[in-house]
């Protein structure tokens, strides 16, 4: 089934969080909506899930429009960031809590959340309480608990970010391996961008409740629509620079050159910039540097960075230049 919002916006009394979102998650599609705190993201999940309700717009799932629909109406499950386990009920039990209230005989429910259990792995764990669960396991009892109703649409709020470093990036892995075996328009919230790219058939960059670009990973990073997007997405930021700054000629003046750290070449040639600062993160290092009134920052493997005082010189291929229009922030 596909999930379709159509300038969907939802108002906190008079303060609006969403100012017309139009997006639609294909059948078996998984869409990550990535944004900073605040951006709306978590409102935009309660709205397809109907916990809050929207002032203006239309959501659809399939031919239905489920708009006016009370949540329990609507075929969507969701996970949300505290999993929000029933602390008095075993694992079983919360996983086919959502059965038993929709009048599933006993039995038929306890086994269907036995095969959900086993297919998040989690099978071993039936008989304890939420108290009796790490952060993983609870989160894999949670995704059983979403995925035993067959719903037509998954909504996930930040389901990793409880987790530590490691079991997130296990966790991430099985969540995309889990979705090419069930399949099913997936909603998933983050503000790890690591996360959207790595699990995201397209990405949708939520920024102030609007939209500011869809596409696939690639395009997202390859062709960012903003300045916004071009920094949120890439970690040091992209540099931003006037064309007609440090490194000239790179793109008609009055524009802004972006370069990502990665792209920046320090050595013997180009413009002469100033170590101020570098920090090692394993293999590579983040060389800070100031050009003149600017400022930017290169990624190099650590093994040649330079010393914090030293001077070098950067430059960048014409290829690796994205260019913005400084006053929209739009890509030209
Ligand atoms: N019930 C509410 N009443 C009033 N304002 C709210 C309510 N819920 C959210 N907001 C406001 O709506 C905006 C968006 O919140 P939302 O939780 O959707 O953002 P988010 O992108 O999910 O952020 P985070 O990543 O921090 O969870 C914020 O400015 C928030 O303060």
């Amino acid at each position: 089934m596909t999930l379709a919002l159509e300038g969907v916006r939802v108002a906190h009394g008079a303060h609006e969080v969403l100012h017309g979102v139009d997006l639609t998650v294909a059948r078996d599609e998984l869409l990550v909506v990535l944004g900073p705190s605040g951006a709306g993201k978590s409102t935009l999940l309660r709205a397809v899930a109907g916990l809050t309700p929207v002032s203006a717009g239309r959501v659809a799932i399939g031919e239905r429009d489920v708009t006016r629909l009370r949540p329990g109406q609507r075929n969507v499950a969701m996970v949300f960031q505290s999993y929000a386990l029933f602390p008095h009920l075993t694992a079983a039990e919360n996983i086919a809590f959502g059965l038993i209230v929709r009048d599933v005989p006993k039995a038929a429910a306890a086994e269907r959340a036995r095969q959900a259990a086993a297919s998040v792995g989690c099978g071993h764990l039936l008989d304890r309480r939420p108290g009796q669960l790490s952060g993983g396991e609870r989160q894999r009892v949670a995704l059983a608990r979403a995925l035993v109703r067959e719903p037509d649409v998954f909504l996930l709020d930040e389901p990793l970010s409880n987790l530590d470093a490691e079991l997130r990036v296990e966790m991430r892995a099985e969540l995309k391996a889990l979705h090419a075996r069930v399949g099913g328009a997936t909603l998933h919230v983050t503000h790890d961008q690591v996360e959207a790219l790595v699990l995201g058939d397209r990405i949708a960059v939520l920024r102030d409740g609007r939209i500011e670009q869809i596409g696939t990973p690639d395009e997202i990073w390859s062709t960012p629509a903003t300045t916004f997007v071009a920094r949120f997405v890439g970690s040091p930021p992209m540099n931003l620079l006037p064309a007609d700054g440090p490194l000239p000629g790179l793109a008609p003046p009055g524009r802004l050159i972006g370069i990502r750290p990665g792209a920046l070449r320090l050595g013997s040639e180009g413009a002469v910039a100033s170590v101020e600062r570098v920090e090692v993160v394993g293999e590579d290092a983040h060389v800070y540097l100031r050009l003149g009134e600017h400022s930017a920052v290169a990624r190099i493997p650590s093994a040649e960075r330079p010393a914090t005082g030293s001077e070098t010189h950067v430059m960048a291929r014409d290829a690796d230049v994205h260019v913005f229009d400084p006053t929209t922030g739009k890509r030209v």
